[in-house]
């Protein structure tokens, strides 16, 4: 779906972003002071690298309605199944309410198709009530492969196909459009992750383009961004709602 951006003020816009913060070396502190930020900006999740943060994330966004977003097979996504499953249930079970996983690259390329869509199954099944994703990693794979996979996702009912896991050289938009145009007459949506310099230039344009989500370290700076774009006109203004007599 199009964003409507006249009719979305900034605090709208951070629904359209997960912040997420999955360096190796992030320390509790760092992650409870930037869920207040995410909640500050009104993101749709906060997004960290391994459950091992879910109680902490979980703590720092109780009563708001940000998501508790724990990474699944992260980045490499070459754990087995039921790791994977294993992973998801205790991440779920620890409070997370939204699971990114990472598909198995090569198991896809190997054309072990029957192989993928039961793990996205699996996964989706172990994921209980929790809203899921599934990374692609977009750039390693050809628009054919990216197609087979977003099909994939979209047959195992798994709630967003996610370009990439930001740990590799980011996806091209000819590459997002591929999701997009597979992805158009499904349920599932397209998320963009990894976007890459000028940031907040290229979230709009992925969002332009048909993503409904943006994931970034930067989400933060994009939707700050974006808000000046639209005082100086760069991009639509949001315009109030015009008062009803
Ligand atoms: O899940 C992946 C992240 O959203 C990637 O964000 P990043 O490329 O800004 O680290």
């Amino acid at each position: 779906m199009m964003i409507d951006w006249k009719h979305m003020t900034k605090h709208d816009l951070g629904k359209h972003f997960d912040y997420a913060i999955l360096p190796k070396d992030t320390t509790e502190d760092v992650i409870r002071k930037e869920c207040q930020k995410a909640i500050e900006y009104n993101c749709k999740a906060f997004c960290f690298s391994s459950s091992y943060w879910t109680k902490v994330v979980a703590e720092e966004l109780k009563g708001t309605d940000l998501l508790v977003g724990a990474a699944v097979g992260f980045p490499f996504g070459q754990q087995t199944s039921a790791v994977k499953c294993f992973e998801a249930e205790e991440a779920v079970r620890m409070g997370a309410t939204v699971l990114d996983c990472c598909m198995n690259v090569g198991a896809l390329k190997d054309k072990k198709y029957d192989q993928v869509l039961q793990e996205f199954k699996d996964f989706k099944k172990a994921s209980g009530p929790a809203m899921t994703k599934m990374i692609i990693e977009a750039e390693m794979l050809t628009d054919e492969e990216i197609a087979t996979a977003c099909k994939l996702i979209a047959k195992a009912d798994i709630d967003w196909a996610k370009s990439s896991s930001g740990q590799y050289n980011g996806m091209t938009m000819e590459q997002v459009l591929v999701m997009v145009n597979t992805l158009k007459d499904s349920k599932t949506k397209v998320k963009v992750s990894g976007v890459k310099y000028p940031r907040p230039q290229n979230a709009y344009a992925f969002l332009l383009a048909g993503a409904e989500l943006i994931g970034s370290r930067a989400a933060p700076e994009i939707i700050d961004a974006l808000d000046t774009m639209r005082k100086i006109g760069m991009i639509p203004a949001y315009e109030e709602p015009s008062e009803s007599k």
